[in-house]
């Protein structure tokens, strides 16, 4: 059977540990029966305690990724993840700027919820030239509270930053409530010029929660591809994550990964 599957990318940083990163990512695409191409921005040796060192990739060695999935196959969707440094950030914006009818989902990955810094400290302006290229951009608590120079402590906080990052220009804001101690956790705002809403489905009481981030933004890639609106991706994709924190893996002296397998484990 000659089937065409839709194919997705996502540039973004390697984890060692198997839960976050291109590994959690090509597992969501494959869930979501999506073709997962990748270019590797980093590689991290990661487990479930933190990250004890990272190795950059040249910014031309990782256009020459990019550069082979789009002269070959046709890309419906991609994500950004682990981006590192201002080279990097900076030539995958300027590769991005040219494409035409790619639904970009950009995870403005700069702090994880242990607490480790994931971008150098002179990437955040050059992060800042990338988001308006955003069909969503999905920061965390930690990230939203960055781009928006405020504090977040409450929901009418996550709105009012919702409303601010998304005058840097992205078409629709996801913050995140997954670093909240509290009734927000698993509280999510979206925010796309007209519509503010809250995206929930129930708190996961667990620990094993590396990767979530990683997991959502892929998942709203993947149905992106599928070609679901992106409202409607986000929603399909919170659900997602839901379920493979339901399912969460017990691995580890840290924070387990996520289920991405979850049918496989009922
Ligand atoms: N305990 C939980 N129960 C339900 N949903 C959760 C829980 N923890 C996180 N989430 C959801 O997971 C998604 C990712 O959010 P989170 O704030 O954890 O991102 P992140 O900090 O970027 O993740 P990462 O751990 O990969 O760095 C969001 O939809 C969030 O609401
Ligand atoms: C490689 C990588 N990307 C993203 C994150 C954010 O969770 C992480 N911990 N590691």
């Amino acid at each position: 059977m000659a089937y065409i599957p839709p194919v997705a990318l996502t540039i973004a940083g390697s984890d060692s540990g198997g839960g976050a990163g291109i590994q959690a990512d090509l597992r969501t695409f494959s869930f979501h029966a999506v073709h997962g191409t990748s270019a590797l921005t980093c590689i991290t040796a990661q487990n479930t305690q933190g990250v004890s060192r990272v190795d950059a990739l040249a910014p031309e060695a990782i256009i020459a990724q990019i550069e082979a999935v789009f002269t070959d196959m046709g890309v419906q969707a991609l994500k950004t993840g682990m981006l590192l440094n201002q080279p990097i950030i900076e030539a995958v914006t300027d590769y991005l700027k040219g494409l035409v009818d790619v639904d970009c989902v950009i995870d403005p990955v700069m702090v994880s919820r242990t607490g480790a810094q994931l971008i150098d400290d002179n990437a955040i302006a050059a992060l800042k030239k990338l988001i308006p290229l955003a069909t969503v951009l999905t920061p965390n608590r930690y990230e939203a509270e960055i781009l928006s120079g405020q504090s977040i402590k409450t929901l009418e906080h996550m709105k009012t930053a919702a409303q601010a990052i998304h005058g840097l220009g992205a078409k629709a804001v996801i913050v995140k409530g997954g670093g909240f101690d509290n009734e927000l956790r698993g509280i999510d705002v979206w925010y796309d010029g007209t519509t503010l809403t809250k995206l929930t489905t129930s708190c996961i009481d667990t620990a094993d929660t590396h990767g979530t981030g990683c997991t959502l933004s892929a998942a709203i890639t993947a149905n992106l591809a599928l070609g679901h609106t992106p409202f409607e991706a986000a929603k399909r994709a919170k659900e997602y994550v839901t379920q493979a924190l339901n399912y969460s893996l017990r691995i580890g002296t840290g924070q387990g990964p996520v289920g991405h397998f979850y049918p496989l484990l009922t």
